[in-house]
């Protein structure tokens, strides 16, 4: 919101303008309102950059590089990106990024209202940990016309399992949430009904891997998705998966069906 001291100021300066009776005064003083009115646009503006709104209309994307990246995440997260951006219009572009929140529902058309009634507090759990590299650090890159998707993975040092190493749970949620962005990018909201993992060759703690997921198959609501965890170079096996999705409507996130 606006800083009521921010209004009132100005507004003192409009009344005072106008309690002055002489005319070269009036005019004079309707100058210094109308450059007051710019300045405090001017300001208005500026603290609107200075997310003093109660919402922030435009969300952190936290897919985005950032600091704690290491040069093999980089690296391949600029090689898909070059690919989202090869030359032809948007939507014949094979591959796209998604923007990553932490929390999908409040930046859904009318999700922000639901956002509000469902756990408000509520934040997605692979994009909770403030300190950037010490967990999930991670980018989906979609081609929705091959019906796959690829992941950048990089699991800091907040993931550890076995010692030096990521925990298998960590990379089941990765699994889980790579799969559940392919199937729902491929048809709106989905639930994992099914999961199941190979755990091949344990994840190094700190390093980057990528994750291959295609839907194999649709029956009805029920969406088939599989998932390879390998290396960046893709010579290594680290983790396979396989996973049922099934379409729900809202009404089943409150229990009911509508
Ligand atoms: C808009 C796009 C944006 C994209 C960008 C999104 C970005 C976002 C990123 C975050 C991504 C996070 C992804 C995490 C995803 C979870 O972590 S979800 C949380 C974990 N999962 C759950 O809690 C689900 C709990 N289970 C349930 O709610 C219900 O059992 C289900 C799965 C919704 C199914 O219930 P239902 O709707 O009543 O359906 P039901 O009739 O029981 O079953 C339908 C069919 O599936 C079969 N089925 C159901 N369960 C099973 C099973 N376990 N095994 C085999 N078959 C089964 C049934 O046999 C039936 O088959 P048919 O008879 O039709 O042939």
């Amino acid at each position: 919101m606006i800083p009521r001291s921010l209004l009132f100021g100005r507004g003192l300066a409009l009344s005072h303008a106008f309690s002055n009776q002489n005319a070269s005064t009036v005019h004079q003083q309707l100058s210094m309102t109308a450059w007051n009115l710019r300045s405090s646009l001017r300001n208005i503006r500026t603290l609107s950059l200075m997310s003093l709104w109660p919402f922030n209309v435009k969300p952190r994307d936290f897919s985005l590089p950032n600091a704690s990246w290491r040069p093999e995440m980089s690296k391949a997260y600029e090689y898909y990106n070059a690919l989202c951006e090869i030359e032809g219009d948007e939507k014949r572009r094979l591959w796209r990024k998604l923007p990553s929140y932490n929390r999908v529902l409040k930046y859904t058309t009318g999700g922000v209202y639901l956002s509000k009634i469902i756990q408000s507090k509520a934040r997605l759990f692979t994009r909770n940990i403030k300190e950037p590299g010490a967990a999930f650090e991670y980018v989906v890159f979609m081609n929705k016309q091959e019906k796959r998707c690829v992941c950048v993975f990089q699991a800091g040092h907040l993931l550890e399992g076995p010692p030096g190493h990521v925990h298998g749970g960590a990379v089941a949620t990765m699994i889980d949430s790579v799969m559940g962005t392919l199937a729902g990018y491929m048809s709106g909201p989905v639930m994992t009904a099914n999961l199941n993992i190979n755990y091949r060759s344990p994840i190094p703690l700190g390093s980057v891997v990528l994750l291959h997921s295609a839907l194999d198959r649709v029956e009805g609501r029920k969406f088939f998705v599989t998932c390879r965890v390998t290396s960046t170079d893709e010579s290594k096996l680290h983790t396979e998966a396989t996973a049922l999705f099934v379409s729900v409507n809202v009404g089943h996130l409150f229990g009911t069906r509508f």
